[in-house]
């Protein structure tokens, strides 16, 4: 299987910088006419499927939604899985996971080994236990050519407090987890792979960074939409970055569902923004 950088990267180039994460707020059930339980969730889940699965480039199915219907949510979560990849769409199973080394061996067998149903193309991970606790991981993934997102700077307000904080060797933490995504890119692109299968997780809404941004693989950058961040936003914070950055909404796109056309229509609007924002960059540049 080519590798994730390798996939995602032609992903892109045919649909779009744009990720559409599958976030099923109980607010968003109601909102659908759905209820807040498992049958609810497997509608939900599965309208956003096939209005999406044929048009984004990634879909993010975000866990904690599933998980709070427990095993039958987590069983949906793995036929959205599976349907996502049969509809063409790279899959991105955001769980944010992030713990002891031994531990994260268990996550790496249950997300990015294809043994296992819960194996998406990619993982969010937390790499505040340390980058190399993040070791098992980074090199299943690399095994079955599946990707990973680390968190670097997230869109939430809290993140900066530990985020921006400095570290012994005068980077800040967020510079340290990036330098580390780079240096784990290296081979890939050395070997010549068009995009790193590691990413980092900037938020549309941090403003400019100051970070080195150019890790070598894909920028996920959430926030846009619900929590206040544009497309225009991007140009600020990724500058000479933003061809390598994937823009995710959730909410923003889901809250025109249940029609399978508004869902879809949503979505092309901001590929077609990024696509006009990179258009105007490249001009500048
Ligand atoms: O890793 C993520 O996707 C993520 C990182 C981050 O810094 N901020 C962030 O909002 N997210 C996720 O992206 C989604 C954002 O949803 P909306 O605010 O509805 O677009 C949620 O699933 C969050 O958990």
């Amino acid at each position: 299987m080519a590798s994730f950088g390798r996939r995602l990267h032609a992903a892109m180039a045919a649909r779009g910088q744009f990720c559409a994460g599958i976030d099923p707020h109980p607010g968003l059930l109601t909102a659908w006419g759905l209820d807040d339980d498992a049958a609810g969730l497997e509608r939900f889940a599965r309208t956003a499927v096939e209005a999406l699965g044929e048009t984004v480039a990634l879909l993010k199915p975000q866990s904690a939604f599933f998980e709070r219907h427990g095993s039958r949510g987590v069983a949906v979560l793995e036929r959205v899985i599976a349907d996502a990849k049969a509809a063409g769409a790279l899959v991105l199973l955001d769980v944010k996971r992030g713990d002891i080394g031994s531990t994260m061996q268990a996550y790496a067998d249950a997300y990015c080994d294809p043994a296992s149903p819960l194996c998406a193309d990619a993982v969010t991970v937390s790499p505040y236990l340390g980058f190399e606790s993040l070791r098992p991981v980074l090199d299943t993934a690399a095994v079955h050519g599946n990707g990973v997102f680390v968190l670097a700077l997230t869109s939430n307000p809290e993140g900066p407090e530990v985020q921006h904080a400095t570290t012994a060797g005068g980077r800040t933490v967020a510079g340290t987890m990036l330098a580390h995504v780079r240096a784990a890119n290296a081979a890939a692109l050395a070997a010549g792979d068009p995009l790193g299968s590691v990413g980092v997780v900037v938020g549309a809404t941090t403003g400019a960074t100051g970070e080195d941004l150019a890790v070598g693989g894909p920028l996920l950058a959430p926030g846009i939409g619900a929590q206040g961040g544009t497309v225009e936003d991007l140009a600020t914070v990724f500058g000479a970055a933003l061809p390598q950055v994937v823009p995710a909404a959730s909410r923003e796109v889901l809250g025109a569902g249940p029609a399978l056309d508004a869902l879809r229509a949503a979505a092309v609007r901001t590929i077609e923004d990024v696509r006009d924002l990179l258009f105007r960059a490249s001009i500048q540049a």
